[in-house]
C-alpha cells in the first residue's frame, strides 16, 4: 500500500505553478524533497495537506482520495510546517492537552520521552522557546499520535548538530520501522545521512526523482564531487553556472 499517491497535481499562482504529474511515497522511507528557493517545496507540501487548495489532481494518502477522507487522512499524519509562531503565551503542557484531544492514538510516553530526549521543559511557555526548540516540539507532537506519514518542511534548519543529528536517527528508526517520510530540506547533511530517495524540484516540476545511492552514481563525474556539487549542477540550468 503506497503512503502517498499524487496524480496530475496543479496548483497556480499569478507568477508560479507547480505540476506535479505523478509521485507516490512507500513505506519505510525517507524522502528528500529538495530544490532551489522558490521551487515549490512548500507549495507542494501545502497542496498536499489541503493547507492551499489546488486547481486540479488526485491526491490519495494510504490509497483513499484525500478529498472524501480529509480527517481520517490528517490523523494518520503528522507535520513539521516551518517554525510557525503560534499561541505564544500557552505553555506547553496545556497546549499539548488540548492538541491530544484529536488524536484517538496519542501516546504521553512516547510524547513525554520525545520531551525529555529533546530536552523541552513542559513548564515553559511558547515564546519561551528558541527556533529549534519550537521544531523539537513540532516533532515531539507530531510523533507522539503515531503517524504513518510525516510530512516535514526542513525541520532540521534551526536545530544545532547535535539536535539535527539526534533527529536525523530518531527518523531513520521511524523509516526503518515502516514509516514514510517527507523531508524538505536545503542541507545535504540530511540527505547522505537519512534519504532512501531524492525527490528534485526546479520551478515548480519534478525533474528527478531516485535512490540516493543511484543519484550518486549516475551524476557524480569526478571521486571528490560532494552531493551539493552534484545538486547545483542538476538544479542550475547550464548557462546559469
Ligand atoms: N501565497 C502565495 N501567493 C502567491 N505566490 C506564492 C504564494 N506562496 C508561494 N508563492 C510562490 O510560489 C513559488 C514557490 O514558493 P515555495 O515557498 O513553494 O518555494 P520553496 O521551494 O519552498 O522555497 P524555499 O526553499 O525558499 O522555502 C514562489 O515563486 C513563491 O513566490
Amino acid at each position: 500500500m503506497s503512503s502517498l499517491t499524487v496524480t496530475n497535481l496543479v496548483k497556480k499562482y499569478p507568477t508560479f505553478q507547480l505540476n506535479v504529474t505523478r509521485l507516490r511515497l512507500d513505506p519505510g522511507k525517507i524522502y528528500g524533497l529538495i530544490g532551489p528557493n522558490g521551487a515549490g517545496k512548500s507549495t507542494l507540501i501545502k497542496s498536499l495537506l489541503g493547507i492551499c487548495p489546488i486547481d486540479q489532481g488526485q491526491i490519495r494518502f494510504f490509497e483513499r482520495p484525500f478529498s472524501d477522507h480529509q480527517r481520517e487522512s490528517l490523523l494518520q499524519i503528522g507535520v513539521v510546517l516551518g517554525t510557525t509562531d503560534y499561541y505564544r503565551e500557552k505553555r506547553l503542557v496545556s497546549l499539548t492537552k488540548i492538541t491530544r484531544q484529536f488524536f484517538p492514538n496519542w501516546d504521553q510516553d512516547c510524547y513525554l520521552t520525545l520531551c525529555r530526549q529533546f530536552n523541552l521543559n513542559e513548564q515553559q511557555r511558547v515564546k519561551e522557546l528558541s527556533t529549534g526548540m519550537k521544531v523539537k516540539y513540532q516533532l515531539a507532537l507530531a510523533l507522539a499520535h503515531q503517524a504513518q506519514l510525516l510530512i516535514l518542511d526542513e525541520p532540521t534548519s534551526g536545530l544545532d548538530v547535535v539536535a539535527r543529528r539526534q533527529l536525523q536517527t530518531i527518523l531513520r528508526q521511524l523509516a526503518d520501522s515502516g514509516i514514510s517520510i517527507l523531508l524538505a530540506t536545503h542541507l545535504s547533511d540530511d540527505l547522505e545521512r537519512c534519504a532512501d530517495e531524492l525527490i528534485v524540484l526546479r520551478q515548480g516540476q519534478i525533474i528527478a526523482t531516485d535512490t540516493l545511492a543511484h543519484f550518486s552514481a549516475v551524476h557524480s563525474s569526478t571521486t571528490t564531487q560532494t552531493l551539493d556539487d552534484m545538486i547545483v549542477a542538476l538544479e542550475v540550468p547550464d548557462n546559469a553556472h
